[in-house]
């Protein structure tokens, strides 16, 4: 006797198998990829038959008692009637652009899923973006639809006549506006029936614009495989992810971290977990972490800062188990911090628009306070000179990812519209990242700063990171950002702009400012110390967080001469 045949399930291993065969060279990759089908849709069938779980695949929460919580079935439903709307009212065809700018709000995740499932090119942005900044990544992309919510929408009006390839607009949002389709309205009406495009791997899956800090922004480019497939082990071993883990990254999601984010969690079947939270607010985010099941935390160096702040004993984060950073240098004296608090590590990782994971520090790996730990497999990164040339352990350099004979999988695939630009991103067999590092014997990696950020002082080369994460070990700092400042007789020195701790605020700032002079001389190369110091309120950050030392170095520079080495 036979009972009723059991159907095949996919095994979820797969695709880990599939992207370590990629990696050691034992496969191509393959010709046919889509992140939603192969990737998703596996996950709703094991779902089904048991085989996960019972956590949600997404639940977001807004703070204010509305929660969205979506199992794999749920999310395939839905975003199969999101990509309906893109496919039927938009009329996106494979290939086809959309501008993605929400916050974080749910429909951000189903359209990406929407655009993956139509084979659109989806195009995240932030919610600052100006009419100036949406014109030009409109005109630019030619994109043939945008989504976005009622903040935004009236700039988007305002340039619309000048981007003649935007065919449609798409408004979350509970009220309706000329000129647009309501998302929500369409989703509910929308049918749950889609057949997935057939995308191939190198088909594009999405566009970034680069922040643009040293020209036009760029727009990078990433295919179905790049970003697909190319975080399944970043996933699983740096994020230290599994089916049974509910992953919160608090990124903006105009930031490729959000991207990382799904493009990490889902293929090892976890849960994204999502806080609308409008505004950057310590109290709020150490409560959500204490009320949730939140496994795992991911947050930039900036909040981390924030987060060390509080009192941290006031809170239980019963579930919590990992911890993760990374978009800027994490300070050793905050990884402390969190780290005596918490009682769990920080683990520093580094990448790339144009990249995956290329540095981490993994779990079970030992950590070096101030690195950003070892190379990330698959890629082979080194220390170069300008010509492409590998650096010994020790000596810094540009910090860089070979591209030759074998670009890796996980890669952009090119700055769209400029190859001149594509091509002079590589020296030799290598792809320079701009940045400047060393590595030490054990293969470890330091980062010194961006390539412009580099200070150079009466011919001794400056990273701002160590002086920075020297004056944090102060506790009068709460912040600093350094940055070259122009001198009559050394041509440039040493600025440090400070952000005070609240008990240090009412100091006298000249002996305050000899005092973190001689603690930098102290704990570091004295030639390091900053013979300029500022203390300011705050400092100027990007949306995700970041600091921006090119907005204080053209403060001290002037805006033609912001870049001291690249000055007439
Ligand atoms: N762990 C880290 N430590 C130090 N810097 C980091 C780390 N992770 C990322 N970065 C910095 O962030 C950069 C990558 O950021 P991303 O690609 O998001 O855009 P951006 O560099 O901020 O924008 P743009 O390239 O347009 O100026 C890296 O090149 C590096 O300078």
């Amino acid at each position: 006797f036979c009972g009723p045949q059991q159907p095949l399930l996919p095994d979820p291993q797969k695709i880990v198998a599939t992207w370590e065969a990629i990696s050691l060279g034992r496969q191509p990759v393959p010709e046919y990829f889509n992140f939603a089908h192969d990737v998703l849709d596996m996950w709703s069938q094991l779902e089904k038959a048991g085989h996960r779980p019972q956590i949600p695949a997404f639940w977001w929460v807004n703070g204010k008692g509305t929660e969205v919580k979506w199992n794999f079935e749920e999310l395939g439903e839905q975003s199969r009637k999101a990509a309906n709307v893109l496919q039927g009212m938009c009329g996106l065809q494979p290939g086809d652009r959309m501008m993605l700018v929400l916050p974080r709000l749910p429909e951000w995740w189903l359209v990406s899923v929407a655009c993956i499932r139509t084979g659109a090119v989806m195009i995240p942005g932030v919610s600052q973006l100006t009419e100036k900044d949406l014109k030009y990544r409109l005109q630019a992309s030619r994109a043939k639809s945008i989504i976005t919510t009622d903040s935004l929408a009236p700039r988007v009006d305002a340039i619309n006549a000048d981007c003649p390839f935007l065919q449609s607009k798409l408004l979350v949002s509970d009220s309706s506006r000329p000129g647009w389709m309501n998302f929500r309205k369409l989703l509910r009406e929308a049918s749950t029936e889609h057949n997935c495009v057939r995308t191939k791997s190198q088909d594009p899956l999405a566009i970034y614009f680069t922040s643009g800090t040293t020209g036009a922004p760029k727009m990078v480019e990433h295919s179905q495989a790049s970003y697909g497939l190319g975080f399944v082990a970043s996933g699983r071993r740096w994020v230290d992810l599994t089916k049974s883990d509910i992953f919160w990254n608090t990124s903006d999601t105009g930031w490729v971290k959000a991207a990382w984010t799904l493009f990490s969690a889902w293929p090892n079947g976890s849960c994204i977990f999502v806080h609308e939270l409008p505004r950057v607010d310590a109290k709020i985010i150490l409560n959500t972490l204490s009320r949730y099941p939140i496994t795992t935390l991911c947050c930039v160096p900036t909040i981390f800062r924030l987060l060390v702040q509080e009192d941290l004993t006031r809170y239980q984060f019963q579930s919590l188990r990992h911890c993760l950073t990374g978009g800027e240098a994490l300070n050793p004296d905050v990884r402390e911090k969190w780290k005596s608090h918490v009682g769990l590590e920080l683990h520093e990782g580094y990448g790339q628009s144009e990249t995956v994971l290329i540095c981490a520090n993994p779990k079970g790996m030992k950590i070096k306070s101030g690195s950003m730990g070892k190379a990330s497999p698959p890629y082979d990164v080194q220390i170069v000179d300008d010509e492409g040339n590998i650096l010994p352990p020790g000596q810094e350099g540009n910090l860089a990812v070979r591209v030759r004979p074998t670009r890796p999988f996980c890669f952009f695939s090119c700055y769209l519209n400029n190859p001149e630009k594509t091509e002079a991103s590589e020296r030799g067999d290598f792809y320079i990242t701009g940045d400047r590092a060393h590595k030490d014997k054990d293969g470890y990696f330091w980062f010194s700063g961006r390539n412009d950020d580099v200070i150079n002082s009466s011919s001794y080369r400056i990273g701002p990171v160590e002086v920075e994460n020297a004056l944090a070990e102060h506790p009068a700092v709460l912040e600093a950002a350094v940055v070259s400042s122009p001198d009559p007789i050394r041509g440039e020195v040493v600025k440090a702009f400070i952000v005070l701790s609240p008990s240090y605020s009412s100091q006298d700032p000249e002996k305050l400012t000899q005092e973190l002079q001689e603690h930098v001389k102290r704990v570091t190369a004295p030639y390091k110390y900053p013979r300029k110091v500022a203390f300011v309120s705050e400092l100027p950050k990007t949306v995700s967080g970041k600091i921006q030392r090119n907005k204080l170095r053209i403060q001290e520079w002037g805006e033609m001469r912001g870049n001291p080495r690249k000055a007439p």
